[in-house]
Formats: structure tokens, sequence, C-alpha cells
């Protein structure tokens, strides 16, 4: 315990100046402050340097903390480019209620697509959710979609993801979010030339998105499609170039590699969770039957497949450390002093593993989010049917709509067509990929074989028919843009 304003306040002690930099370093930090909240409880601090972090693991504390002190807690660190409210405004107004609905016929064709490669190269499996999420995100976003699972595009965006995170942080991506960064001089911080050299390579790397599709908006050739009508917006001009960028940015970069490490995630849950694939099955077999695909208006008559994708959501936790929130008060909470502007982490992976909320956490069962009056519905696994995946308070996702719908629609139709089992080389192992901000299964194999006759009929027959939505260009377009790019720009 460690003496906080009148309370003391419990986390792990740490060195002098460095605080408990060195147990951090290396290691996958949402494991390391999930240890910590078994050791000191759901809310804790621990230390960078001389600045104090806050991390709260529990349902109860995000309730009262992001919930009823919402107005105090919901902020982003002010070093966060995501602070930037007329940002957030545009992205909540293109990407929830009814505007979520403009995705809805890239995701059914883009999950059609999935059929018809999954069946012709089902051991493409795990490329294929990064050709679907993407596409399904760059249609809206700019009219285009990816015809192969090989793609350049998503994985560059995903490099440049990765060197980003990876150069903004000395060892550990939170201290992005400090603000003693700011304090130290010079040469005590040279990470904060690398971070300024960062920042101007993201921006330059996404304008590459954004200054293609302003020049064919000026010329007068721009398919219709998010940024192009963001472009025609009267006041459009009162953004400046980093900030717009900012906004195609943080949809491909927030959009996509969450949806594809949900698909990944799915398919390993399959692989080890079989009986929770089969009452799936089951379920579709009976409500839309073996002659058609799932379609939108079979939603809400699927509640074992909703409960599926609500289980896969608290099961892979994979934004485990959500993104830091700050406040824009001093508080007290517990007795506990928490200054204005101190980063507050909310753990919802240490919540969502934690037993005395889900029992028995570490299994897969949808049926723990089963409405009670459901055959299926398993009261002992059942306390709390709801998860934090998409974040805590007013900050929580903007995406999770689109990303409900897009996970929706592909599984329920990978499902009704696919067994997905244990690869001949044996099961998988446990390996994540490195990505501090989303947590993925690392590249695994296993088998995915078309169910039955039926399957394989209508799978052949969406392949011979299959047409795109209209005026979607091809993203190869973007291919020797990127590539170009990358040349010009070496690490
Ligand atoms: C399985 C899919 C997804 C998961 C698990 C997920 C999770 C999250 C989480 C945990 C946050 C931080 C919330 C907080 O601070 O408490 C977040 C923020 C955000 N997400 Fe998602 N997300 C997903 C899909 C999407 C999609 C499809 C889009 C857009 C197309 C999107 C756009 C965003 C944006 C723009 C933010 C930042 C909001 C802000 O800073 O105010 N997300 N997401």
């Amino acid at each position: 315990l460690r003496a906080s304003g009148s309370g003391l306040l419990p986390g792990p002690p740490g060195l002098p100046l460095i605080g408990n930099w060195s147990e951090l370093r290396g290691k996958k930090l949402h494991l390391v402050l999930t240890e910590w909240a078994r050791r000191y409880g759901d809310f804790y601090s621990y230390r960078v340097g001389r600045n104090s972090l806050f991390v709260v693991s529990s349902v109860a504390a995000f309730d009262e903390l992001f919930a009823k002190k919402g107005s105090l807690y919901n902020s982003r660190p002010l070093t966060s480019a995501m602070a930037h409210r007329a940002r957030r405004r545009v992205l909540q107004t293109i990407l929830s209620g009814q505007n979520s609905k403009i995705f809805l016929p890239y995701q059914e064709f883009e999950s059609r697509a999935v059929l018809v490669n999954l069946a012709a190269r089902p051991e493409t499996f795990y490329h294929e959710a990064a050709r679907y999420s993407s596409s399904v995100t760059f249609s809206m976003l700019l009219g285009a979609r990816f015809e192969t699972s090989d793609a350049v595009v998503p994985r560059k965006i995903r490099d440049e993801k990765m060197l980003f995170w990876q150069h903004l942080s000395p060892g550990s991506w939170i201290t992005d979010w400090l603000p003693f960064l700011d304090y130290l001089p010079a040469p005590l911080a040279p990470w904060r030339k690398r971070a300024d050299w960062m920042h101007d390579r993201w921006h330059s790397f996404f304008s590459v998105f954004f200054d293609r599709m302003n020049d064919r908006y000026k010329r007068g050739i721009a398919q219709d499609c998010f940024l192009a009508r963001f472009l025609a917006e009267p006041d459009v001009g009162r953004w400046s170039h980093v900030d717009s960028v900012g906004i195609v940015a943080e949809i491909l970069s927030a959009g996509t590699e969450t949806t594809i490490a949900s698909v990944h995630w799915f398919f390993r849950g399959a692989i080890f969770f079989p009986e929770a694939m089969k009452l799936a099955q089951q379920e579709l077999d009976e409500v839309v039957g073996r002659d058609r695909l799932p379609q939108w208006e079979d939603r809400p008559n699927l509640p074992y497949v909703e409960a599926l994708i609500q289980e896969l959501h608290r099961w892979s936790s994979l934004s485990p450390l959500a993104v830091p929130h700050a406040t824009t008060d001093a508080d007290s909470y517990r007795g506990v002093k928490v200054p204005r502007g101190a980063t507050v982490i909310a753990n919802t992976y240490a919540a969502h593993h934690d037993a005395g909320t889900y029992p028995r956490p570490e299994k897969f069962v949808p049926a723990r989010f089963l409405p009670a009056d459901h055959p299926w519905h398993d009261a002992e696994l059942a306390t709390l049917q709801k998860h934090y995946a998409f974040g805590v308070g007013r900050r929580a996702c903007p995406g999770l709509q689109v990303a409900n719908a897009s996970l929706f629609i592909v599984i329920s139709r990978v499902l009704w067509g696919f067994d997905i089992r244990v690869a001949p080389s044996g099961p998988p192992r446990f390996e994540t990929t490195a990505s501090p901000l989303v947590v993925a299964p690392a590249p695994f194999d296993c088998s995915v074989t078309v169910r039955d006759e039926k399957a394989k009929e209508l799978i052949a027959r969406e392949a011979a028919t299959l047409t795109p939505p209209q005026g979607l260009e091809s993203a190869s377009v973007y291919d020797g843009l990127v590539m170009d790019w990358v040349k010009q720009n070496p690490l």
C-alpha cells in the first residue's frame, strides 16, 4: 500500500524513479496487470516513472467509475490523437444507428465471397478473415474491395500499426499516454523524437488513401463512399489535412484489425469447443434449413448464434485493456485520491476472466448469454449477461453495431456451410500476435470442410453468380501506391 491523499492505494511497490517499468518490459501488459489485480484487487495503481496509472478490473468498479461517474472518467489522455471531439462526432455519425446499415450490402456480399473462397481454398481461412473484414471497411470508406486473400494493403496497415505502437513506447506502449513524457528533458526522452517521427510516418501512410480519393473527388470521378461524402460536406474546408487523414486512419486501424481478430478467435474457438459450434449448427438447420443461406432477417430467430458472438467477445477479450481513459477532474474513490488528468485503464480482460462474474471463464460457453427462458440456457454459468469487449462508459466503441453485424453474417454463414475441426497436424499452440491494443491468435492451421452436398451445391451456385455491389473498384489500385510509399519511407 502506498499513501494517496487520505487513503492507502494498493499496487506493486516498484523502484524509485522508474516505478514498475522493469516488471512490464517485454511482457504482455494485460497479463501482468491481471496478475496484479489478483494480488492487489480491482482498483490499484502502478507507476511508470513518476506517473501513477490507475487500473480498474471488475464489473462493479467499471459501473461505479465509468458509468455513474461518467463525466469524470471518460476523457482520453491528452497525448492521444483520439481526443479530438469533432472527429469523434463524425465517427459516431458514420458508424452508429441507421448509418451502420450502409455496411450491410458489403457484409452481405463479402460473406458470400468468404464461402466461395473457403470452399475453393479452405487452408487460406486465416487470410480470408482479413480479406473479409478489410473489404467491408474499405468498401464503405473508400469504395474499394479486396479480391484475393493475399492482398498487400491490409498487411501493410497492420505492419504500420505495429510500428506505431512499438515506436511510441520505450518498452511499454502505455507510456505514450503518459503526461510525464512531456516533462522530461530531451536527452532523457529520446523516444520523443521517435514519437514525432512515427506520428509523421502514420499521417503520411494514411494520406496515401485520403489523397487519392481527394484527387478523384476534385476531378469529379470519385465513387460513392463515406470519404467522398465527407469531402462534399460544406464545412470540410475547416478540417486540417491531419484531422481528415486521421478519420481514415482511425476507421482503417480501429475497425479492421479488431474484426479480423474476432474471426480468428472464432476459428480457434471452433477447434477447441466443437460442442458449441454443433449447437449453433443445430439452431441454423432448424431455423434456416439446408436450402438457403442465413440472412439478416434470421437474426432475431437465431439467439444461440447471437449468444455465441457475445461469448466470443467475452472469451477472446481481444482488446484486453480497451483504450486508456483519463479523468477530467480530481476525484476520490474508496478513499483514494485520483488526480485530474490521471490515466485510468479498464482491464476488461481481468473482468471477463473473473470466475465470480463468469463461472469457468476459460470455457467458451455461449449458453451463458442465452435468455433465461431458452431451453439451452446455462443457469449455472450465466451470472452476468453482458460484457465489456467494446470498452466502458461513454467512450465505448462506436463501431459496435457494424462489428456485430459483420460477425453475425460471416459466422452464421460459415457455420451453416462448413465444419471446422482440428487440423491433421494437431491442435494449435497458444500463441498470440504481439500487437498491444488488439490480441489475436498467431497464424494457425485447422481443417475446414464443406458440411454436406446441399452446402456444396449452394456454394457452387454462389461461385457462378457472385457479383460485387455496383461502383466498387478493386483495392489493388492501392497496392502500387502503398508499395511506392514503402520504398520512399524505408525503415
Ligand atoms: C470486434 C470488434 C471490435 C472490438 C472488440 C472493438 C473494441 C473497441 C474498444 C475496446 C474501444 C475503446 C473503448 C474505450 O475506450 O472504453 C474501441 C474504440 C473505437 N472503435 Fe472499436 N472495436 C471493434 C470494432 C470496431 C469497428 C468495426 C470500428 C469501425 C468501423 C471501430 C471503431 C472504433 C473507433 C473509431 C474507436 C475510438 C473511439 C474513441 O476514441 O472515442 N471499432 N473499440
